[in-house]
């Protein structure tokens, strides 16, 4: 059957309209940091000759198992989500996607993700990262988000893997170098998110859910990113501190570290949470410069 040429115009917008929501509850943003830092484990992990296609097709893998643990978590928020502005338009919240469709998607996304990563990596990258999986979508978003304000603290820990899936990608062992990565994600988590949190307390206690700002106030909360932020400007030391990065990382990371503390006593000094949305923004760029300084520093070696 013929198809003609403004049939398939019209075709292309709908199938995009379609698509839309499944690019949605992929967090793909997240997805993408998510996916750098996995390259920087790879970049930095042992020369061990394996192919350029190898490593993208198991960077693309992670990827894949990541924006399903995304799809999950949107799934079983879904009633949360409708209850809070800043996620009340999300498609499951909406229910412009149903349930159904969403988990075949996240399962598929999912099964690609795995199949990728025994072709194309090792076993032991593939357990890991459905462990990571598992630790966000179950352990994190069904139980420690409603349980407790330590809720992102130990379920940061998913998210803060992918340096060690990337570099095991690779070597297919263990190593401590990429730990130091993951303790400097993990540290990181607290001071990115409860920014956040700040920021949207009302929207959280309206939803009911125990994060820091709301269980045990702002100002508590900013003492607490303080913390953390001290202790991930110490922990993005012992890279350098090991020989496993050089100077270029260790400038970058000392000027990110002092503008981030700079922000985060401004804002525990500060009486008001103005200024939380931005000491979020600038934690998004404060990863994903540190990160970039890795690589920078990798490629000058
Ligand atoms: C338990 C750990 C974490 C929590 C609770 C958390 C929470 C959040 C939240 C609530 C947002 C706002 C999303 C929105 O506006 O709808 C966000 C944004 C973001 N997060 Fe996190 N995050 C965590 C870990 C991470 C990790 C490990 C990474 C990357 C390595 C990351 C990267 C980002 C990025 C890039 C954005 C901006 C997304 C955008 O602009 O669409 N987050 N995070
Ligand atoms: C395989 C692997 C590496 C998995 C990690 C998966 C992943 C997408 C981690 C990101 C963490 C994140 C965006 C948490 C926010 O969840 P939230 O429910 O608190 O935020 P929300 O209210 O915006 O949904």
């Amino acid at each position: 059957m013929a198809i003609s040429v403004q049939q398939l115009g019209s075709a292309i917008p709908d199938f995009y309209v379609g698509f839309k929501p499944y690019v949605a509850i992929t967090k793909a943003k997240v997805v993408m940091m998510l996916v750098l830092t996995a390259w920087v484990g790879v970049a930095l992990a042992p020369d061990v000759g394996r192919s350029i296609g190898h490593q993208l097709m198991s960077l693309l893998s992670i990827g894949l198992i990541s924006a399903s643990a995304a799809a999950i978590n949107h799934v079983v928020d879904r009633n949360r989500d409708r209850k809070m502005a800043r996620t009340r338009h999300r498609p499951l919240a909406m229910q412009q996607l149903s349930v159904s469709k969403a988990l075949i998607f996240a399962v598929s996304l999912a099964v690609a993700g795995t199949l990728g990563l025994l072709l194309f990596s090792n076993w032991l990258c593939t357990v890991l990262t459905l462990l990571a999986l598992l630790g966000y979508a179950v352990v994190y978003t069904m139980f420690l988000k409603h349980m407790t304000p330590q809720n992102i603290v130990i379920g940061g820990l998913a998210g803060a893997l992918p340096p060690l899936l990337g570099w095991v990608s690779e070597t297919g062992a263990l190593a401590a170098e990429p730990w130091l990565l993951v303790m400097i994600i993990f540290a990181w988590t607290p001071p990115h998110f409860w920014a956040l949190a700040i920021a949207r307390e009302a929207d959280y206690a309206r939803a009911g859910i125990p994060m820091l700002p709301v269980t045990h106030g702002i100002q508590f909360t900013k003492l607490c990113m303080v913390v953390y932020t001290l202790l991930l400007a110490v922990t993005c030391v012992l890279p350098y501190l090991i020989g496993m990065v050089g100077y270029a990382y260790l400038v970058a990371a000392s000027i990110l570290n002092g503008l981030f503390i700079y922000l985060i006593v401004r804002l525990y000094i500060s009486h008001t949470v103005q200024q939380a949305m931005g000491v979020f923004r600038f934690s998004i760029w404060y990863l994903l410069l540190l990160f970039v300084s890795l690589f920078v520093d990798r490629a000058l070696v």
